[in-house]
């Protein structure tokens, strides 16, 4: 069974009198371990997806469940507990709490999950060791640098053993050295079984993926997957659709 399906899926915005089809007809399954890279044009549908995805919004009409569970039939109050206990976010900007700590922004989930300190410890210790964050997490995420600040979010986002880990734009404040950090590291939890879906303008980070979907105009235009190509050879395809998309756009 797959662990995440979406049918149909379609999201309207209304504005004043105008409607605005951000999604138009979504359908795509993404199985336990599986690294999918979402790309796409600005406006094409990806955050809305990845929010609908995250149960930040919901759909117009169509079916999206995880495991089991109908999304879309969550009340705002399951919607919170699915998102604190299913899911692990990491964001462009971080999204990490000054007034806190590295290690308390980390144990954050598992406080609001009532984890007792002595489990809290235990969990961060051998992801700490994985992911280089061990000195510092002592630090206030304003004393650290940008690619650090991103493996603390990292950590967070891995600390609760997510069934999804939903990443958005994940390289975008970094530079190249420690962008390819983060996608080696992504890398290395998705061979350990972590599922990820991952929303980029990056072609090199789609790269990293096993499978990139392009979406345009609220649906899914195509797709790649990676199979036994080399990374290089997968990232020559991603390029290449990426220029097909865009000079369509021209035409
Ligand atoms: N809350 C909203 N109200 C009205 N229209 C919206 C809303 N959110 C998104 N849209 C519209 O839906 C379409 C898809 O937007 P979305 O943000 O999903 O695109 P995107 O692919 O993530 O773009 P970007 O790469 O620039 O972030 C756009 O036309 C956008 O203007």
């Amino acid at each position: 069974m797959p662990l995440l399906t979406l049918e149909h899926i379609r999201r309207i915005f209304k504005e004043d009198s105008q409607e605005v089809i951000a999604l138009k007809d979504i359908s795509l399954t993404v199985k336990q371990g599986d690294y999918v890279a979402i790309m796409g044009e600005s406006g094409a549908g990806k955050t809305t997806l990845l929010n609908i995805i995250a149960t930040l919004d919901k759909a117009s009409s169509g079916i999206i469940k995880l495991d089991d569970q109908d999304l879309n039939e969550l009340t705002e109050q399951k919607a919170a507990k699915f998102r604190r206990e299913q899911l692990g976010f990491v964001f462009q900007n971080f999204n990490l709490l000054n007034t806190f700590n590295n290690q308390d922004n980390i144990f954050l989930p598992l406080v609001l999950a009532r984890k007792t300190p002595q489990e809290m410890k235990q969990r961060l210790m051998p992801l700490a060791k994985q992911l280089e964050i061990t000195n510092i997490l002592a630090r206030y995420p304003y004393e650290i640098s940008g690619g650090q600040r991103q493996r603390i979010a990292a950590a967070r986002a891995l600390i609760t053993q997510p069934r999804l880990l939903l990443a958005d734009e994940p390289t975008g404040a970094l530079d190249s050295h420690n962008a390819a950090s983060l996608l080696r590291l992504f890398d290395q939890v998705n061979e350990q079984g972590q599922t990820i879906l991952m929303v980029t303008h990056s072609a090199v980070s789609a790269s990293y993926s096993k499978r990139t979907l392009f979406i345009k105009d609220g649906v899914i235009y195509h797709e790649l997957i990676r199979g036994d190509q080399s990374k290089r050879d997968y990232l020559t395809k991603i390029t290449e659709t990426l220029t097909a998309l865009a000079s369509e756009e021209v035409q």
